[in-house]
């Protein structure tokens, strides 16, 4: 379980991490998304110790990350920075890593295995692709058994064997009872593996909500209805706060401003039969789009192309 409250990171002028509460629970995989810059990285970092709070707190299985006498076995992490000796192989790098937090040489082999990197285990760290590289550091978050398990941006860099590997571990290790907590800018991905998300921008809360809500809320707004009688149906449709569009000769409408439920209820006692009515299901792309539109530090000069759903 991590914990945080009020956390804030100010560096500078900059406030990285803005007053930050949230609970990431035992047994589920909760996403952390945000957009660049959001703050997700900095949250991580001081959750595992590795930069300290300007204000507020923020526990792993209630105590500070610093106040656990066996940190490995606590959290895991596999944070973007690299820490890996070049010179070093993989298989030297666990065990170092084991040897000095007492894990026997069993869970080195272990975690080995589990990671997929047997036949690369020897070969020098520094000569690994960014895929093995990633599949490295997870096994050295895995290392202690941890109860708890983060992970920043865990899918980069890998194939699409990688990245089924991961979802796969994630999904395991939460059903295994474990805290899983990871960020990534796959949406696609996160609406695979996580039950739960909290969404960040400008460092700010702006969503602690599960994958199922966050897509219902930004839900709802288009309806695609089709009938024989068009321009009837929008007569008895309009109202305030109503768009109706269609293309001439089309017997197709999208109205927003109406749920599916209405406009099936209002045709029914108007008499009109109506071939289609489906309110269009946003993507967890275009929520998180929707959500953070005021947030993104960082705009591109292109035009989103959004994905239909
Ligand atoms: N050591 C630092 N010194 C100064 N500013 C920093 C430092 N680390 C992070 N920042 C700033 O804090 C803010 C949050 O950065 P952070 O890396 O935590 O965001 P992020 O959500 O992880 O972004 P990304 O998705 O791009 O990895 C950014 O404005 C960043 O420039």
């Amino acid at each position: 379980m991590i914990e945080a409250q009020q956390l804030t990171k100010r560096y500078g002028e900059t406030t990285a991490v803005d007053r930050l509460d949230f609970t990431v629970k035992p047994g589920t995989v909760t996403g952390f998304l945000g957009p660049n810059g959001a703050g997700k990285s900095t949250t991580m970092r001081m959750i595992i110790g590795l930069d300290s709070p300007s204000a507020g707190t923020v526990t792993v299985n209630g105590r500070r990350y610093r106040e656990h006498t066996a940190p490995l076995q606590e959290v895991g992490a596999l944070l973007e920075a690299k820490t890996i000796h070049p010179g070093r192989s993989a298989f030297d790098h666990l065990m170092a890593q084991a040897y000095t937090h007492g894990i026997p040489r069993r869970r080195v082999d272990e975690v080995i295995e589990m990671t997929g990197i047997q036949s690369v285990a020897r070969k020098r760290a520094g000569a690994f692709s960014l895929g093995m590289g990633q599949r490295l550091g997870i096994a050295a978050a895995l290392l202690g058994d941890p109860a708890t398990v983060m992970l920043d941006e865990p899918v980069n860099g890998l194939d699409p064997e990688g990245v089924l590997w991961i979802r796969n571990l994630l999904i395991g290790l939460a059903a295994e009872g474990r805290t899983v907590f990871v960020s990534s800018h796959l949406m696609t991905e996160m609406a695979l593996v996580a039950d739960h998300l909290i969404v960040v921008g400008r460092g700010r809360l702006l969503a602690d909500t599960t994958v199922e809500e966050l897509v219902r809320q930004t839900d709802g707004s288009a309806v695609t209805v089709a009938t024989a009688d068009p321009a009837r149906l929008r007569e008895i449709l309009v109202g305030p706060g109503i768009e109706i569009t269609g293309q001439t000769g089309s017997e197709e409408l999208q109205v927003t401003g109406l749920t599916t439920r209405a406009i099936g209820l209002k045709a029914a006692e108007a008499g009109i039969a109506l071939f289609e009515l489906t309110a269009k299901r946003v993507s967890l792309e275009e929520a998180f789009m929707e959500l953070t539109k005021d947030s993104v530090e960082y705009h591109g000069t292109t035009e989103i192309t959004r994905s239909a759903a």
